[in-house]
């Protein structure tokens, strides 16, 4: 008999478990269970029609998704369901985590959680394999075509899992020198299936010149038209559907002209440090032309609170980084860009 962990309104385990289904749920004890998309690069997904001799929901379209088994991690769930369901091995794909949420019904005596997933792969119709006595058919689908069932009422649990569908935005990671956002980017690549672009990066490799080279030999103001131009040529990028999760340089944001380009275009995350960690992480660092001669906690404070205004009224997002591995900071943001 497939048991479940009960779980706490704090979603902590309680050591205690219950049998599958068994809708005799006390107040304050929650299931979990896990759904999942798995998207193709061109924007479509998987969805699986429910056979018609099932109680509950006969002929109605869903996602992948069920009971976490007792002792299963939520992780190891959806890609249980998945393989179970659609046939596919997510084990390997980007993407995870997108948000989770609670439902308490104590009159159906049934209170659970819910974590959505999202992952991202590229597979076709031979790659499927559907469990036969539980679906009447699959296709593939775009956003679009899943709001339009949900409209006529043929898809479950849409209003609870439509943030999963929406696109994925351009990302700008700002913050100041140190906050981690060549870090987060690359941690990034395991959820996301962009592009990392790197613009300090790509500015050396566009002018064959180290940053400090270029500060030295053609001034700030240099360095900043260089900047626009970039931040310009992504919005044009994205324009004809290219996406990338950006990690700025940290000054990009004292161009008014940045700043608009990028709010118009994606979403900016704010990482945030206190000025005591951005020392610790940028001190033996040479490469940071701005705190040559100013490598001193009190600078970094002062240029930091010069610059906190234009860091927070550009942002979506603020993600204090104090403390937090890159790995968490990512999942962190994955959860708030939908
Ligand atoms: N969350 C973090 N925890 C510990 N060290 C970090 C973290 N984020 C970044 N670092 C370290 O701090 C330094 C600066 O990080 P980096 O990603 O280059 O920052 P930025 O691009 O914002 O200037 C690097 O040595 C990096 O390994
Ligand atoms: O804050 C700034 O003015 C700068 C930050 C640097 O990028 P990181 O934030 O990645 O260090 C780099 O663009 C340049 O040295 C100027
Ligand atoms: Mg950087």
């Amino acid at each position: 008999m497939e048991k479940w962990d009960i779980y706490d309104r704090n979603k902590k385990k309680t050591g205690r478990q219950m049998i599958r289904n068994d809708w005799t749920m006390k107040e304050g004890d929650f299931h979990l269970t896990v759904l999942g998309i798995v998207q193709r690069s061109d924007g479509r997904f998987v969805i699986t029609k429910r056979v018609e001799t099932k109680s509950w929901a006969p002929g109605a379209w869903e996602i992948s998704g069920g009971g976490v088994m007792a002792g299963e991690s939520s992780k190891e769930a959806i890609q249980r369901e998945i393989k179970e369901e659609i046939g596919l091995d997510v084990s390997k794909a980007k993407g995870g985590l997108v948000y989770s949420y609670m439902r308490e019904n104590p009159e159906e005596g049934d209170n659970y959680f819910v974590d959505v997933y999202k992952f991202f792969m590229d597979y076709n119709e031979k790659d499927l394999k559907l469990q036969e006595s539980e679906t009447a058919g699959f296709k593939f689908v775009n956003a679009e075509e899943v709001f339009d069932l949900a409209h006529k009422e043929q898809f479950l649990h849409f209003d609870s899992i439509k943030r999963i569908f929406k696109k994925e935005p351009q990302i700008f990671l700002i913050g100041f020198m140190g906050a981690g956002k060549s870090s987060v980017a690359q941690q990034l690549k395991n959820f996301l299936p962009y592009e990392v672009l790197e613009m300090d990066q790509r500015i050396v490799e566009d002018s064959n010149m180290k940053i400090a080279d270029i500060f030295e030999k053609y001034g700030e103001d240099y360095f900043r038209d260089l900047e626009t131009n970039l931040v310009k040529t992504i919005e044009s990028d994205y324009n004809n559907g290219k996406q990338y999760v950006v990690s700025c340089g940290g000054g990009v944001v004292v161009r008014e002209d940045n700043t608009q380009i990028m709010k118009r275009c994606g979403k900016v995350i704010l990482l945030t440090a206190s000025p005591e960690t951005i020392y610790e992480r940028v001190k033996d660092n040479k490469s940071r032309p701005i705190l040559n001669g100013n490598m001193n906690v009190e600078y970094i404070e002062k240029l930091m609170q010069k610059r906190k205004d234009l860091y927070e009224s550009v942002a979506d997002v603020v993600i204090p980084t104090d403390g937090k591995d890159t790995k968490t900071i990512a999942e962190e943001i994955v959860m708030n860009i939908y």
